[in-house]
């Protein structure tokens, strides 16, 4: 296995080992360090994920921006490399994709990265640096390639932040900007 994979599996157990009541308590804290953050504030589409158990969780900021009337997006996988952002209308009507993440029913309202105020970028873990492990399919880094990284933030649980750079090859997207349950950290660049 090479660094990165070995790397990539750490930062899953890390994420498994956390508690469910942990998770929970996070969550609060996390959807309030992200509603009362000003770029969140001041984005009318917002691309959020809908979290897989144990990882942080956006549901309440979901919540939120779809009661502010924003126009929320999430990931949908529709090939092993390709991924688009579909418009929720509401956390009640989803459907589950092929890995079992929560994915809006079809058809779907589709709008392109570059069009997007604000894209929260999941992670199996993050450096400080503002490197990012993602799941594996280069899914983020073809999806971000091209924008400014002021539109995009990472969101793990400080428990997922570490001090030890994450292997980065050339393709991987950077965050200058990761929230967590505990605030929001400027990676040094
Ligand atoms: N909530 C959420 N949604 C997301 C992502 C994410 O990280 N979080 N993604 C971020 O890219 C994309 C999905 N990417 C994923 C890639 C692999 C696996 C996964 O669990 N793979 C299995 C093995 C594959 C399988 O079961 O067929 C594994 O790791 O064990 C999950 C999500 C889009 N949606
Ligand atoms: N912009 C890109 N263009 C072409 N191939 C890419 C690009 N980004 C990633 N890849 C390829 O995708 C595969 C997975 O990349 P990587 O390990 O960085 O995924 P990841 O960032 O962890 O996953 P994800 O973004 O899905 O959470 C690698 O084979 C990589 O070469």
């Amino acid at each position: 296995m090479n660094t990165k994979e070995a790397v990539r599996r750490a930062c899953k157990s890390v994420r498994a080992a956390l508690s469910i009541e942990d998770c929970e308590r996070w969550t609060k804290s996390l959807t309030e360090q992200i509603t009362l953050n000003p770029r969140y504030q001041s984005a009318k589409t917002v691309m959020a994920y809908l979290a897989m158990p144990k990882e942080a969780n956006l549901d309440g900021v979901i919540r939120h921006a779809l009661i502010c009337g924003k126009s929320v997006y999430v990931p949908v996988c529709v090939d092993k490399t390709t991924m688009i952002a579909v418009r929720l209308q509401s956390l009640d009507a989803v459907t589950r994709g092929v890995l079992g993440i929560r994915i809006p029913p079809e058809p779907y309202d589709i709008i392109q990265p570059d069009d997007l105020d604000l894209i929260l970028v999941p992670g199996a873990g993050f450096d400080r640096y503002g490197g990012r492990m993602g799941m594996g399919n280069g899914y983020y880094d073809r999806f971000l390639a091209g924008l400014s990284p002021s539109f995009y933030i990472g969101v793990c649980w400080s428990a997922q932040l570490s001090d030890t750079p994450i292997p980065m090859d050339e393709h991987d997207c950077r965050v200058e900007q990761i929230i967590t349950e505990q605030g929001i950290v400027h990676c040094v660049q």
